[in-house]
């Protein structure tokens, strides 16, 4: 057997934790024949939900699942860790400013940015889904500066599986037809879904969609306000949909791209594609070797797209300048 890869998740009694754990345990994020030991992270008046969690994880009986650790301790939590899973965060409630939000999250990933750098493993990498999930990766990346700007990631693949149903389910073909879509910018309303690189069944998508109107104001914002018409559908924020695009993710960066394909998930920007260096944002890469991945460059940046990326990106420097403001960093 191979040595186990660690994992930390926090946030690990909530929605998405339950939906993603058993996957972890189960094998879905590095093989069949990868043994893991989990992490688990809460805070403490959730450490009693989160032994529930951990005694439905023993009864699965998982042959790859070798130790679980429970605990509200970071130090304990991300301790020799190979990947952290940061989905623990403060929600917006009503009445709530986006500085109030800032400061309790800045908070939390600071804390946690801390504790990674000082724990975990040597190649630790990190993946926040926690919303504002690109900015709270900033705010961590910025508290923990001996980690390496390339092992910081934030979660747009649930954007990307949205956009690519929206895509399937308008041309009358199956979600594995359509390739390549990208997510750019932003986990947030004003991401920017882009069609014009995506493939459908090997055609250019405009051409098999042939309906700009529908493309340029239909499909985009459906994708960018995806997520709240599932909390107005369902009472509660995307959960399966978003462990499985957590999943994917980690996947994704652990296994070589299929060729001719790239994915979409927020990294550091190094300036491609003109955006701000130093921010986290969703850009298309690949995944040579199943350790180190790159941008995928040249791709066709059309007088619209350039539009929409740049105005994603603009709202991405403005939040990590609010929270070098509000957390003094
Ligand atoms: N990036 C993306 O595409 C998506 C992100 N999200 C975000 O994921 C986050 C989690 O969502 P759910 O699991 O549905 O929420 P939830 O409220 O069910 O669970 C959150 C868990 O985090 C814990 N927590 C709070 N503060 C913590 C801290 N400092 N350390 C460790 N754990 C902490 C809570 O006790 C709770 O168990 C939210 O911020 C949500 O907005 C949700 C869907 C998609
Ligand atoms: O919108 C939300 O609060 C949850 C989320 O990030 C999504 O579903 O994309």
């Amino acid at each position: 057997m191979k040595k186990a890869i660690k994992v930390a998740v926090t946030g690990a009694a909530g929605n998405i934790g339950y939906s993603m754990v058993f996957r972890i345990a189960k094998g879905d994020l590095f093989g069949a024949d990868q043994p893991v030991e989990l992490n688990l992270i809460d805070i403490a008046p959730a450490m009693d939900k989160l032994e529930g969690v951990k005694m439905e994880l023993d009864d699965c009986a998982f042959p790859l699942l070798e130790k679980i650790v429970c605990t509200s301790d970071l130090a304990e939590g991300f301790k020799d860790v190979n990947w952290a899973i940061l989905v623990g965060s403060m929600p917006r409630k009503a009445g709530m400013e986006r500085s109030d939000l800032l400061k309790i999250n800045g908070g939390i990933f600071t804390g946690q940015g801390k504790a990674i750098e000082q724990y975990a493993a040597k190649d630790v990498r990190i993946f926040v889904v926690g919303n504002p999930c690109n900015t709270n990766c900033w705010i961590a990346k910025q508290s923990a500066p001996s980690i390496p700007a390339d092992r910081w990631f934030a979660m747009t693949m649930l954007d990307q599986h949205r956009a690519t149903y929206q895509l399937a389910n308008k041309t009358g073909v199956l979600s594995r037809d359509v390739k390549n879509v990208v997510i750019w910018g932003n986990h947030s309303s004003t991401q920017y879904p882009d069609a014009y690189n995506a493939t459908i069944n090997g055609k250019p998508a405009v051409e098999v969609v042939n309906d700009k109107d529908w493309l340029e104001n239909d499909f985009i914002p459906t994708v960018q306000k995806r997520g709240a018409a599932v909390i107005a559908a369902r009472g509660a924020s995307s959960a399966a949909s978003a462990a499985n695009a957590a999943i994917d993710t980690v996947y994704a960066l652990s296994t070589p791209t299929p060729k001719g394909e790239w994915f979409s998930v927020g990294v550091c920007s190094n300036g491609e594609y003109g955006t701000p260096k130093g921010i986290i944002t969703s850009l298309p890469v690949r995944t040579e070797d199943g350790k180190t991945w790159h941008v995928v460059e040249g791709l066709d940046i059309n007088e619209f797209s350039r539009a929409k990326i740049d105005a994603t990106n603009k709202e991405l420097l403005d939040e990590s300048n609010s929270a070098k403001e509000i957390l003094g960093l």
